[in-house]
Order: C-alpha cells, then sequence, then structure tokens
C-alpha cells in the first residue's frame, strides 16, 4: 500500500515521561490504509492507549516526543493547536470502552448526535438531523432513540450511538480503545460485526485496540503486536495468527480463552512485563522467554520482515493450542 492511501501513518515514535528509566514508546512504527481495520494488541501497560491517543495530539504533559505521526499526511506533533482542533472536529474520532461514561445522561441522545456535527463540522441543524438520521440506520437503531436519554438504552445500543455520533463528521480515521470490553460476549460479536460494515460503507480506516486477540482476529486486517512500548511483530492477521513469528506473539495466543472452550487451562506466560522504572537492554521480551539466548540480553532486536526478534529465521513456533489459534 501506498503512503498516500495512509490515513494514519506513525513514524519512529518515541515517548518520554519523567521520573521513566526508559521510554513508554520506543520507536513505534504503525500503518493504517484507508477503509483498512488494523488491530494493536497487547498486555496491560504495553502503550497501546498511548500510541492511539497520539493520532489525536493527546499526550500526556510533560511528555517529551520524537518521530512523526502522520494523519492525511499532516504531522499531528507539529500541528498549530487551531489545526489540532480542525483534525479532531473532522478527520479523526475515537470510540471509547465505555459509552455511558462518554454521554452526558441529561441530555436527549438526538442533542447529542447532532450538537457535535453542528459544533465542530459547521452543519446546520437541519443538515445535523438527516446525517444523523441516516446514520442511526447504518448502526442499526430507529429514529425513536433521538428522543430517549442514555439510562433508557442498553450498553450495546449506546455504543452504537456513540459510533454514529463519531462518525457524524465522516472522518477518515476511527480509533477504537477497547470499544466492546465492557459489554457482554453477544453485544460484543454485533458491534465487532458493525464496525467491520460500516468502514466498507463509509470506507473509514480504523485503529483497533484491543488485548483480546480473537477480536482482533475477528475484526482486523492487520495486526501489530507491542510489548514495552515496541512493536515486536506486525504482520495480516491471517498470517500472524496462523503462525506467529515472535515468541510473545505464540505466548499472547497461547493464553487467550477460546468462546467454545471458555473453561479450558490457558499457558499464563510467566514473569511481568518491564517496569518503566527500569532501564531496559537487549530484548525487552528475553526475561519472560523461553527461547532466550545470551544475544538476546545484551543486544536490542530491530525489526526485520516485520519481526523484531534474533531468532525469528530459526524457530518455529510450537504452542500449546497448535492448530487452533482464533480464526481470522
Ligand atoms: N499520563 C500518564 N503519565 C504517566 N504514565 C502514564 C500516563 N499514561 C500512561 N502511562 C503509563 O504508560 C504506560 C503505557 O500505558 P497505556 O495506557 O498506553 O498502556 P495500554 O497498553 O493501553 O494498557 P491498557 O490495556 O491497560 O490500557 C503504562 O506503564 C502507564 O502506566
Amino acid at each position: 500500500m501506498s503512503a498516500a492511501t495512509h490515513v494514519l501513518e506513525i513514524d519512529g515514535l518515541t515517548l518520554r515521561l519523567p521520573r521513566t528509566a526508559r521510554p513508554v514508546l520506543d520507536g513505534v512504527d504503525l500503518t493504517v490504509g484507508a477503509s483498512e481495520i488494523v488491530a494493536l494488541v497487547g498486555e496491560s501497560g504495553s502503550g497501546k492507549s498511548m500510541t492511539l491517543r497520539t493520532a489525536l495530539g493527546l499526550l500526556p504533559r510533560q511528555a517529551a516526543v520524537g518521530g512523526s505521526v502522520r494523519v492525511a499526511g499532516e504531522d499531528v506533533l507539529t500541528m498549530t493547536p487551531a489545526r489540532l482542533r480542525d483534525l479532531r472536529a473532522g478527520t479523526v474520532s475515537m470510540i471509547f470502552q465505555d459509552p455511558r461514561a462518554a454521554i452526558n445522561p441529561l441530555r436527549r441522545l438526538g442533542d447529542f448526535l447532532t450538537e457535535s456535527a453542528r459544533i465542530n463540522g459547521g452543519a446546520g441543524g437541519e443538515r445535523a438531523a438527516v446525517r444523523a438520521r441516516h446514520l442511526l440506520a447504518a448502526v442499526g437503531l430507529t429514529d425513536r432513540v433521538l428522543s430517549q436519554y442514555p439510562h433508557e438504552l442498553s450498553g450495546g445500543m449506546l455504543q452504537r450511538i456513540m459510533i454514529a455520533s463519531a462518525l457524524m463528521n465522516d472522518p477518515g480515521l476511527l480509533l477504537c480503545d477497547e470499544p466492546t470490553t465492557a459489554l457482554d460476549v453477544t453485544t460484543q460479536a454485533e458491534i465487532v460485526a458493525l464496525l467491520a460494515d460500516l468502514r466498507n460503507t463509509f470506507g473509514t480506516g480504523m485503529l483497533f485496540v484491543t488485548h483480546d486477540l480473537g477480536l482482533a482476529a475477528a475484526i482486523s486486517d492487520r495486526v501489530f503486536v507491542m510489548y514495552a512500548g515496541r512493536i515486536v511483530e506486525h504482520g495480516p492477521a491471517g498470517s500472524l495468527f496462523g503462525a506467529p513469528r515472535h515468541p510473545y506473539t505464540a505466548a499472547l495466543l497461547d493464553s487467550t480463552p477460546r468462546l467454545e472452550a471458555p473453561s479450558e487451562r490457558l499457558a499464563a506466560i510467566p514473569g511481568q512485563p518491564p517496569d518503566l522504572r527500569a532501564p531496559l537492554s537487549g530484548c525487552p521480551f528475553a526475561a519472560r522467554c523461553a527461547y532466550a539466548i545470551e544475544r538476546c540480553r545484551a543486544e536490542r532486536p530491530e525489526p526485520e520482515n516485520g519481526v523484531a526478534c534474533h531468532r525469528a529465521g530459526e524457530l518455529v513456533l510450537a504452542t500449546v493450542r497448535e492448530g487452533d489459534r482464533p480464526r481470522a
């Protein structure tokens, strides 16, 4: 895919916070194409949300940032505040884990939907109302919800409202931060199917952050695996889940519960991810990796053909659930 068709292009992104011994994000490269769904997966604290938020220019105070984050070709990290406001109002939208926390409980949902379009996109009231009705139909809701309040709707319906609201200004990029984690399993599947559908209808590129590999396999075209602020492996969902090349990806797959066998014993990844207060040398996963050799502890592996592992060329990774991976 050529650079011109990327709605998001993150290049060598580093982010360092005060009183830490290593960068929170350490040379992240990631792209999302138009109409493409890209999943960013990894354990808690690996830097997924932080990466996602940089696309909106949302950085922690006192963060020292390097590299570039281009949205529709423009670098977010060097934008003026006014341009950044425009970007957030049109080009990029975001949906969160808990829709109830993001919607004012005292306003009717119709006002919630049309307000952001009128303020941000400058669309007149009537145009915003037409767009809202169109999007409600696209997310599978009726006009009836326009006069309802948030407490009258289920979590799944509210997440549909959030998605409709995020699409009001026709963004090229939709950032999804664990958007189904708070929902029951059936509703999760419905929302995932809906998002997949919408990218076809509206041509929206999506960056989907999740720690659920089954979900990533179900929704994404490509997957990026993050560990300790670095991308350790990326590739098309089918090949990455079918034949992982990084020991961390294989370990994550082994620790993913399956819908059809939720009580099966899972292989937990031994140890803990590295603490931000401890400096890192060599491969960040070496301390927990069953395949680590001396070189892994001494020398940082640079990404090559989509995988950052000194032993990628020689390892054929067996997993406890060989042949039974999440379906892409
Ligand atoms: N504003 C902040 N100030 C200081 N440290 C932060 C801040 N935000 C995040 N961190 C730290 O940065 C690291 C990455 O956090 P991030 O939220 O991106 O991880 P994540 O992979 O999204 O995890 P989760 O799945 O739990 O959301 C964590 O160690 C976190 O504690």
